[in-house]
């Protein structure tokens, strides 16, 4: 196994949630890393070496090897850094359980936000606002069994759930600036919206968190590109 104090380098950008996913990882662990700024629309060499199946990021690259997609590379720093305090929940069927989630967000969660991004009117981001709402809500109701009534999905301190999710709070805020909706909102998922209140308030939230403005900016090219398509394909 490669050494702990090895260089490691994370391929990213700064409107990445996932790979903001993974700075947070890298904060909470304490461990030093390069942040090499990628650029989607034109791909550099090392990116497309190091993901050639999904050519996304993030990728982290440890001692020479890369590692990707982002619940898979917080499992790798949780294990190789295992000297600060662990991301996953000790317990194995906590650890499931907290898998399960994590994967949920990442498949419900960020489609539904997706979707609310793709809209091309506001009948249809109205309508997808509200299955966005419905996205969120079994989060709300799993929060209490997951935190044991604590501050966080992993308790006292922010885990592998947390970031998971907590990832993608600057783009719920960058939607509400672009479109006026709010997906955690605090009259139906009030649990949620004191969560990510607390969550961002964490040290390791604002040393991670992309600007709001950059991600406005990149989504606003991503609507024109998505625009552009639609119109070819008519
Ligand atoms: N499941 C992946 C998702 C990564 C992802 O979607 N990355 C986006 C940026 S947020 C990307 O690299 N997109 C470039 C592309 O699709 O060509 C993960 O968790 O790492």
């Amino acid at each position: 196994m490669a050494g702990e104090g090895e260089g490691v380098k994370l391929l990213g950008t700064v409107v990445s949630p996932f790979a903001v996913r993974v700075r947070m990882a890298l904060h909470l662990k304490g461990v030093s890393y390069e942040d090499l700024e990628q650029d989607l629309f034109d791909k550099g060499e090392l990116l497309l070496a190091s993901n050639p199946v999904h050519k996304k990021v993030p990728v982290l690259i440890h001692a020479g090897r890369p590692v990707c997609e982002s619940l898979a590379i917080v499992e790798y720093v949780d294990e190789v850094w295992a000297g600060a305090a662990s991301l996953l929940p000790a317990d194995p069927y906590d650890r499931a359980v907290a898998r399960f989630w994590a994967a949920y967000v990442d498949d419900k969660v960020v489609h539904a936000m997706l979707a609310i991004l793709r809209a091309t009117t506001k009948e249809e981001r109205a309508e997808r606002l509200d299955a966005a709402l419905a996205a969120v809500k079994p989060l709300e109701d799993a929060f209490d069994a997951c935190s044991g009534g604590k501050a966080f999905f992993a308790g006292d301190s922010v885990g592998y759930l947390d970031v998971a999710l907590g990832c993608h709070l600057f783009w719920f805020e960058a939607l509400r600036e672009m479109f006026g909706v709010t997906v955690v909102d605090a009259g139906r998922t009030p649990r949620l919206a004191a969560w990510a209140g607390r969550f961002l308030e964490t040290e390791t939230a604002k040393k991670a968190a992309s600007p709001i403005e950059s991600i406005v900016e990149y989504a606003g090219k991503l609507r024109a590109i998505w625009a552009a398509m639609a119109a070819a394909a008519k």
